[in-house]
């Protein structure tokens, strides 16, 4: 069975061609069969942009539309955490959102999609460019302390112990370059937590936590609340402010062409297409409601005084769009979803 189907770098990855018999060999079938695959593997990667995107976790999901949304087309073989892309150049690489930082940042991979928390945790920010925006992982990474505890200012956590996933934000932020918060003196312990972080001031391993907060959900359930935000997140494109060797003239233009399709998907999703008739005398009016994002198109009716009007509106406002130019004097009122577009975001 072909792990990737692409044609010759894909039947490089097929697991017959990799298997003893197949390649002829005299080595024991289990090393010789991981060795070849590898080497395999490696060849097939070779001439192609490596995009690094989220395996698990909450910006998985989101980025697996986004893929799709710029017919980005790929198999990934069952356990194979690369999968080369059928329809371009591209080898996706699916990693842990929190290793994706560092890979972008050493040229490991070309592309990345992660979280900008991620991004600033792994101290790799400054070799890194973000080239868009997902506008998806949005969220808030937050001083949470118990809502009824005797502790309820940073000054107050000054010196004493933190729980957090965001180990070097935690401690930038208590005991700053120094070492010592520098208007108490004090040294404040902060202690890694992989996961489940809210529960460890109820465990009375922790005074307050570091931790992402989203709608708040599981900082109220667990009797929390937030006295601080260190920073807010979401997911975004990057890649490396070191072009890497492997980004040959060939590859080099994907990169826009990716960031571009990024834009064009999301700004589908963001906006609809409004179209209506209205008196011309009314038009100035309803130019004001629907100005469009460069300008609103207005062509003329075959009825006298009238003209049609169309312009992008943002999906959050269509009701409001549509009360306000049925009361301007707008009849015929359309909306409709964009299924792709390029505009930007
Ligand atoms: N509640 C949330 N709402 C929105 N985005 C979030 C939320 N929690 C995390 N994120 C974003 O998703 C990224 C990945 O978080 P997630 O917990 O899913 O990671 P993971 O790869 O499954 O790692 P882990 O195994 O450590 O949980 C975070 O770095 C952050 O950018
Ligand atoms: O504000 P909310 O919408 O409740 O989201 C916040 C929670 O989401 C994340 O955890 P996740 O659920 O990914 O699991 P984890 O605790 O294992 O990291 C984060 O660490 C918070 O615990």
């Amino acid at each position: 069975m072909s792990a990737v189907p692409t044609p010759p770098p894909t039947a490089a990855l097929s697991t017959e061609a990799a298997s003893p018999s197949a390649a002829g060999g005299r080595a024991s079938k289990s090393s010789f069969g991981a060795e070849s695959t590898m080497s395999l593997l490696v060849e097939s990667l070779k001439d192609r942009l490596l995009f690094a995107v989220p395996k698990k976790g909450r910006l998985m999901e989101k980025t697996l539309e986004l893929l799709a949304g710029a017919d980005i087309k790929y198999n990934r073989a069952h356990r194979l955490d690369v999968a080369l892309v059928q329809n371009h150049p591209i080898a996706l690489v699916f990693l842990p959102a929190a290793d994706i930082p560092r890979f972008v940042a050493l040229g490991s991979v070309a592309l990345g999609i992660t979280g900008q928390d991620v991004i600033a945790e792994s101290t790799h920010a400054e070799q890194i460019t973000e080239l868009l925006p997902l506008g998806f992982g949005k969220c808030s990474l937050q001083v949470q302390v118990p809502v009824t505890g005797p502790i309820q200012t940073l000054e107050g956590l000054s010196g004493g112990r933190i729980a957090t996933s965001f180990e070097v934000l935690a401690a930038e932020l208590f005991n700053g370059k120094e070492g010592v918060d520098a208007k108490t003196g004090k040294k404040t312990k902060v202690e890694y937590v992989g996961g489940s972080v809210e529960a460890a001031c109820a465990l009375g391993m922790a005074d307050g936590i570091v931790d992402l907060v989203e709608s708040g959900d599981t900082m109220r359930a667990a009797g929390l609340h937030a006295i601080h935000t260190l920073m807010k997140s979401e997911a975004v494109l990057i890649t490396s402010r070191t072009p890497h060797p492997t980004v040959t003239p060939d590859l080099a233009p994907l990169i826009p062409l990716i960031k571009s399709r990024f834009a064009g998907f999301l700004a589908s999703k963001k906006y609809v297409y409004a179209s209506y008739n209205i008196k011309r005398e009314s038009l100035p009016k309803a130019m004001k409601i629907t100005p469009g994002r460069r300008a609103a198109t207005v062509s003329p009716l075959d009825e006298e005084g009238w003209v049609a009007v169309s312009a992008m509106i943002e999906k959050k406002e269509v009701a409001k769009v549509m009360d306000d130019l049925e009361k301007s004097g707008a009849e015929d009122i359309l909306i409709f979803a964009l299924d792709n577009c390029r505009v930007g975001v």
